[in-house]
């Protein structure tokens, strides 16, 4: 007798082979075929297992072998003979594929509902195969696992199949209730096949991949969440460390400061009051539109007499298209003001300068370059349109005018308010920053031909309507950044209308960049934007003397620029200011600094524009990124400022290699792209 190698409920595979061969027999096989009362052949095939030394009940070898049917099946019609992987779902496939390939069909009835009557007749009840259990088949429920989706193409024969064999009826076959009246011609009773129940059974691969694929989507979801989680981890693990060495820098300037006021008492000392200048001899400087008028705030309009002519060959227009008068080249950028060595004294100012890269600034407590970059917000797939940005330029407009006189100076002639290119400028350039979105708020004229430059662009041809105000107002709330000057003119009803759009800003705490004619509207009403947190002024040299003589009532000195963005922040309330020029110096009146960064001598019109325009979109993203507490101890506007600085200054440099002495603004905007990277994500 055969050793019996079953262990438990498991079977091996000399027991399923032996199993197979005695249900392969040609009589069992004609006893199962359409006979769903099988209680009795389970019991025939039970007693041949045991007299080859294994000992199986009837119900776990019609258990086990359902199993193995619904192995073959699931083989077999999951198509996997192909590519081979059919031995993988079905061990024994080749054994079963030559017995059943002589019956007719397969019922599906054997595999789905627990075999028909057999259950119910097996007195032993049902066990569970452990086989079958590793195969993820329920055999206990007596059901496949997969749910009826596609129909399984299996026929059942119409007639009831004689049983040619003998096969001993056991006591229990009284228990049989025939259809059909009829006796095979081997005396077994012979049963027509019930019809068929309504299928429960279907093709289950289908299903199983469904299942596949859905499990995999939910792996990856899983993935991307906690990889999420773990860069949101090294996110903060960075920044604490970053706030920890920027603590650590800043006790230690303390410290070096401490002593070093300790080693030089002197120093603590006023400096000597430098020698004094105005507007008006500076523009007498600059050009022949000089004016030595005083200006005041609230009557007089400065720049009006200053304003550029045709003469001047530094205004934009397009007479003026020249170069500049090489006497006027050392000039520009304060004639060597900025790099005065005398106004790095004072004990109430704290240098810093920086150059190209965070590697090269020589700053002792703010890592300015570092901050910039850590207020760029990262590029990732989760994000929706806008997220990164959705920044408002308030200018543009296309009309010729003749201006009404604000002050009692008589109007030296017809000027020519005609600016597309600024707004143009400004808000392409904070789209190619990173911004999603670039809203441009101008007159109706000057509406098409912005729109004519670029398609990325939303124009609002608004500026000039009866309802300017709630037309821009509604935008608004959509809005993170706002930009107010370039190109905007100097009419009543623009800056009036810019006016109302900068409070109804203010009130919506939206971060705000004045430049160019805006900050012609500043000079005469300092107000609209003093002590507003979020605002940022971008003055070059002219509109910063306009701006600190209406506020100063006295002419500016400048041989000392340093004191003086001091001193003019200071009257706007902390407001920060960059003085553009050679060296562009930051201030929210605490500390001055200065940005360095290698540009050119090249100084086309129209940079100045790229510079609000991304300044825009840093500073929408420094408020956002201290709020969410990554900057801290330091005005996130300063943080916005000194990141735009250097980069038009990195695009000026790099269009200026490419392009030499024809480079225009349009040359830079093309290099947004790589200095950005170069500057903030090297
Ligand atoms: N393509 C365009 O449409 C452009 C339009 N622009 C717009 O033109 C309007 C007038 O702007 P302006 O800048 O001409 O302002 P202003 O009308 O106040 O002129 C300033 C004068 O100062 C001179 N100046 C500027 N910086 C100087 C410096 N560092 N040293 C010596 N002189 C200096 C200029 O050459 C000019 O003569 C604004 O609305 C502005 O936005 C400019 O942004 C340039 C490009
Ligand atoms: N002498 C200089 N050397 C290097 N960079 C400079 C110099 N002067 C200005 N810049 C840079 O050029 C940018 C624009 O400054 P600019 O003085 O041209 O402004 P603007 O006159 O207001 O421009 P716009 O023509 O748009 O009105 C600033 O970011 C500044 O850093």
């Amino acid at each position: 007798m055969q050793a019996n190698t079953t262990r438990g409920f498991l079977w091996s595979d000399v027991e399923t082979r032996t199993l197979l061969n005695i249900w392969g027999e040609q009589d069992i096989q004609a006893a199962l075929d359409g006979n769903f009362r099988n209680s009795f052949v389970y019991r025939d095939v039970s007693r041949r297992l045991a007299a080859t030394g294994f000992d199986r009940t009837p119900e776990q070898c019609r258990v086990r072998i359902k199993s193995l049917k619904r192995q073959y099946l699931l083989a077999k019609e999951g198509n996997l003979r192909n590519n081979g992987q059919y031995h993988k779902i079905c061990k024994f496939y080749d054994a079963m594929e030559r017995i059943l390939s002589n019956r007719p069909a397969l019922d599906p009835r054997e595999l789905m509902d627990g075999g028909g009557g057999a259950a119910e007749e097996a007195g032993d009840g049902l066990e569970e195969d452990g086989e079958d259990a590793q195969d993820g088949y329920s055999e206990s429920m007596g059901e496949c696992l997969y749910p009826a989706e596609s129909e399984v193409k299996l026929e059942y024969p119409n007639v009831p199949i004689p049983v040619p064999v003998k096969v001993t009826v056991g006591s229990h076959s009284s228990t049989v209730r025939p259809h059909h009246s009829g006796q095979s011609a081997g005396g077994l009773p012979v049963r027509t096949p019930k019809r068929p129940r309504k299928r429960r059974s279907t093709f289950p691969m289908e299903r199983l991949m469904e299942q596949f694929l859905q499990q995999s989507a939910q792996a990856e979801d899983a993935f991307y969440r906690v990889e999420e989680q773990r860069l949101a981890a090294e996110d903060g693990r960075r920044e604490a460390e970053h706030a920890r060495e920027l603590h650590m820098l800043q006790m230690l300037g303390q410290m070096f400061s401490a002593v070093s006021s300790a080693a030089t008492p002197t120093k603590a000392a006023p400096p000597p009051r430098p020698p004094v200048i105005s507007s008006a001899s500076l523009s007498h400087h600059l050009g022949p539109s000089g004016h030595a008028r005083r200006p005041s705030p609230l009557t007089d309009c400065p720049g009006q007499q200053s304003r550029p002519q045709s003469t001047d060959p530094q205004t934009l227009g397009i007479s003026g298209g020249g170069a500049r008068g090489p006497e006027l080249e050392p000039s520009r950028g304060g004639g060597g003001h900025y790099g005065s060595p005398g106004w790095g004294a004072g004990s109430l100012v704290f240098e810093r300068y920086y150059s190209l890269g965070s590697s090269a600034h020589r700053g002792m407590d703010d890592d300015l370059p570092s901050l910039v970059k850590s207020i760029v917000p990262p590029l990732t797939s989760k994000k929706h349109k806008g997220q990164d940005g959705r920044i408002g330029i308030i200018g543009g407009c296309q009309e010729y005018v003749k201006r009404a006189v604000l002050n009692t100076e008589p109007l030296s002639g017809p000027r020519c308010d005609s600016y597309t290119g600024a707004p143009y400028f400004a808000a392409i350039s904070a789209l190619k920053v990173g911004a999603d979105l670039s809203h441009v708020f101008c007159t109706k004229d000057a509406a098409t031909v912005i729109k004519s430059y670029s398609p990325e662009l939303i124009v609002h041809p608004v500026l000039d309507s009866p309802h300017a105000v709630e037309e821009i107002e509604k935008w608004l709330p959509r809005l993170h950044g706002l930009v107010v000057g370039p190109g905007l003119g100097r009419e009543d009803l623009l800056l009036k209308n810019a006016k109302e759009v900068i409070e109804r800003s203010k009130a919506r705490d939206i971060p705000i960049v004045i430049d160019a004619d805006g900050l012609w509207l500043v000079t005469q009403q300092p107000s609209v934007i003093q002590g507003y947190p979020k605002g940022i002024l971008t003055p070059n040299i002219m509109e910063f003397t306009r701006l600190y003589e209406a506020l100063h009532h006295e002419p500016m000195n400048s041989t000392d620029l340093k004191s003086s963005v001091l001193q003019l922040s200071g009257a706007l309330g902390n407001l920060t200011l960059v003085l553009k020029g050679e060296q562009d110096l930051i201030t929210d009146g605490s500390k001055v600094y200065s940005c360095s960064v290698e540009g050119s001598g090249r100084r086309c019109g129209g940079q100045g524009d790229l510079l609000s325009g991304s300044m825009g979109v840093l500073a929408h993203w420094a408020h956002s990124a201290s709020t969410a507490g990554r900057i801290r101890g330091l005005n996130p506007s300063v943080v916005a400022a000194f990141g735009a600085c250097s980069l038009t200054r990195q695009c000026n440099s790099q269009a200026f290699q490419r392009h030499r002495r024809s480079t225009t603004t349009s040359d830079m905007i093309q290099e947004i792209g790589t200095a950005f990277r170069k500057l903030f994500e090297s």
